[in-house]
């Protein structure tokens, strides 16, 4: 089988820990946790372990300038995040690279004191965090001592929070989360203060003293979230209940305080928020005449969908299409920047002509379509999907499968989309195909959000759709849904 995996990359500047509990390096762990690719530009050394942090070495001005020389030289850096800086110093450089390479997407986390009391920043370095790199940030994340500091006042209750958390906000960062880790209560809570929202995130208080590098791998995580093309309020979300489930999953290393378990991420959805052909998710299967023949509707509905999750989308542009095909190519270039802006893959249905011109990551084949074997000579990079109605053709097509990236079997349930549409396969026929596919299989056909759930307990790896995504007025829960097993 081909495979092609997309991985979007974000930056780390923070300072090592040599223990591997926190900095950069559990900022690589929880990126990696995400799949997404960590480049790193080290600001500063500690010589480090569970109990505390033993020394500290600033990384020379240059030798930081050096680094996001290198990186910027090279990377297409979707979002970055700051952890230790030690002081005024290296905050300005840190400041001047953000404005001279545009770094896209980043996240403070102001880190001032380790958790063995030791400082990371000194005070004129926070003076410096507040006037020369919040107002460059999309979003900050203090834990209550940092907040303090930066809002300058004493916080001891979930409404101090909110103050705080304004008047941080006053120093020009949009976006703040305060958390509350700290204050004396059962249940975490950490306020979210947005640009037009504002929400309680709460947590179970954990009660094991391995919570070494908490800070770093939730800013890290929301940092993942926004470099794969997730809204900040999506990424917030889906890094707080990455938190939640590895802080109940820390690790007993060393004699101090412990290290979470990046790795462990044992969340049924997390494969469907990956990257890769192994892990397709819902597919959007869509053309211009679905959308009010409107070119440009089409092209917000597949940019909401990928920035709702969506990793695949496939233009299916049939023989009734008021485009010439001059205006599909150009359509066609347009959705496959979309989908490369979100990382997200695209593929064309049927025509190979314009998967070619428009450099899409794949195509779609029917059984009478364009052949396989045409294809895998013409255009041996494209990923190939073929569509599969009944165990007759699963056999007459078992040839093919060394070329294919995955089948589409359907139509699963009856459909009204597709006017050619063959006998519904249904979900026992699907579990049929499925035992016996070497390859991913996507149900299609008749899928909705009630009906996903049935197509992928059946055992399918994934489903592809055109009406519930046409008709669906929230995309977000459209995709969780489509990805849902009962
Ligand atoms: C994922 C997926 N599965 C099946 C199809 C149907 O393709 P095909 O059989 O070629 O029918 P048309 O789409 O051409 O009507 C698909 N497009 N995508
Ligand atoms: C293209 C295609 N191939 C088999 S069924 C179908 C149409 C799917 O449309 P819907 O998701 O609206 O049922
Ligand atoms: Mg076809």
């Amino acid at each position: 089988m081909q495979k092609k995996v997309m991985y979007p990359t974000a930056l780390t500047i923070a300072g090592s820990d040599c223990g591997g509990g926190a900095g950069l390096q559990a900022d690589i762990k929880t990126m990696q946790a995400f799949e997404v690719y960590s480049t790193s530009v080290i600001v500063g050394l500690t010589a480090q372990n569970t109990y505390g942090v033993q020394d500290v070495m600033p990384t020379p001005v240059e030798m930081i300038n050096a680094q996001f020389d290198s990186l910027y030289a090279d990377f297409d850096i979707k979002a970055a995040k700051t952890g230790a800086l030690f002081d005024a110093d290296r905050v300005q450089a840190v400041a001047e690279n953000v404005v001279k390479y545009g770094v896209k997407n980043l996240v403070v986390d102001p880190v001032m004191v380790a958790k063995g009391g030791a400082q990371l920043l000194d005070d004129n370095g926070v003076l410096a965090v507040k006037k020369d790199l919040l107002p460059k940030a999309l979003l900050v994340t203090p834990n209550l001592p940092e907040a303090k500091l930066l809002a300058g006042m004493t916080i001891e209750s979930k409404e101090d929070m909110k103050t705080a958390g304004l008047i941080i906000q006053e120093s020009g960062v949009p976006n703040v989360i305060v958390k509350g880790g700290h204050l004396e209560m059962e249940t975490v809570y950490d306020y979210v203060l947005l640009e037009d929202e504002e929400f309680f995130m709460t947590g179970p208080k954990v009660h094991n003293e391995n919570k070494h590098g908490t800070g770093d791998t939730l800013s890290s995580a929301i940092t993942s979230g926004l470099a794969k093309g997730l809204f900040l309020k999506q990424a917030i979300v889906e890094g707080h209940a990455y938190m939640n489930r590895i802080i109940n999953h820390s690790l007993f290393v060393g004699h101090g305080h412990g290290p979470l378990n990046h790795g462990n991420w044992a969340d049924p959805n997390k494969v469907r928020t990956g990257f890769g052909l192994e892990v397709l998710g819902p597919q959007l299967v869509i053309e211009t005449e679905n959308i009010s023949g409107s070119p440009r509707a089409l092209a917000n509905l597949v940019k909401s969908a990928c920035r709702s999750g969506v990793k695949v989308v496939q233009l299916r542009e049939k023989d009734e299409t008021k485009l010439n095909w001059e205006d599909k190519v150009v359509l066609a270039k347009a959705l496959k920047q979309i989908c490369s802006d979100n990382h997200s893959l695209f593929f064309i249905d049927d025509d190979l002509d314009l998967a070619i011109l428009s450099h899409a990551d794949g195509i779609h084949v029917g059984q009478s379509d364009t052949s396989v074997e045409h294809i895998v000579q013409q255009a041996p990079n494209l990923l190939i999907g073929l569509s599969i109605s009944t165990m007759e053709e699963f056999k007459k097509s078992e040839h093919l499968f060394q070329h294919l990236a995955y089948i589409g079997v359907g139509p699963v349930f009856a459909t009204q989309t597709k006017k050619d549409a063959k006998l519904p396969i249904g979900l026992d026929g699907l579990k049929a195909i499925k035992a016996k596919s070497p390859v991913p299989v996507i149900g299609i056909g008749g899928v909705s959000e009630e009906t996903a759930s049935r197509i992928l307990d059946a055992g399918a790896d994934g489903v592809a759709a055109i009406s519930a995504f046409t008709k669906s007025n929230n995309l977000y829960k459209t995709v969780f849904e489509l990805s849902k097993k009962e």
